[in-house]
């Protein structure tokens, strides 16, 4: 009840670090409720866009702040709701990095996506009265294409001709 009283659809957006330290940052601000203005650093007249989120991680933001914020929705499939994570954004954002984590990164920085399924299990392994069955699917939409990234097969694989 209290994540429908919080919105059943949350937005966040996250910052991710720049590549180059010294590239002047189009951040101009960084609200704590939601806000994020950018700037074009390149422009000298006034190129503010005021965007509005639930929340803005930053470019420090660790990945287990950002799990944090969707941690109690995940949490609510235990208790027989459904939940969507999906994250969007141009090529190089760092989808990958928040849903998954760096390549051979550390159990430290693993994304959502394995914090998530950890945290399940330990729920359900503490449920002992339940017993859970549990089902992953993973999908990328990338021009208009669904592609089943836990297949087999490297081709474009067309939802929902294969889910698991
Ligand atoms: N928060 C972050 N902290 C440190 N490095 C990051 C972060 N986000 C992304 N990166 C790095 O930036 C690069 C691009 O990120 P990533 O591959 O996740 O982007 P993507 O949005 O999945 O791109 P594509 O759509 O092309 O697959 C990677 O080298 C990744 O490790």
């Amino acid at each position: 009840m209290l994540q429908e009283l919080r919105g059943n659809i949350r937005v966040f957006c996250r910052v991710r670090p720049a590549f180059i330290a010294e590239t002047k940052s189009s951040i101009d601000y960084i609200g704590n409720d939601g806000t994020l203005i950018i700037v074009d650093p390149l422009k000298t007249q006034n190129t503010r866009r005021i965007f509005q989120f639930n929340k803005v991680l930053g470019p420090n933001s660790t990945q287990e702040e950002v799990y944090k914020e969707a941690e109690s929705l995940i949490r609510s499939v235990m208790d027989g709701y459904n939940v969507c994570i999906f994250a969007y954004g141009q090529t190089g954002s760092g989808k990958t990095y928040t849903m998954c984590g760096p390549e051979n990164g550390s159990t430290m920085n693993t994304g959502i996506n394995y914090k998530a399924l950890n945290d399940l299990f330990d729920i359900s392994c503490s449920r002992e009265d339940l017993k859970y069955e549990m089902h992953v699917q993973m999908v990328e939409i990338y021009n208009e294409q669904v592609r089943d990234l836990l297949s087999d097969e490297a081709t474009t694989t067309k939802y929902p001709s294969r889910l698991h």
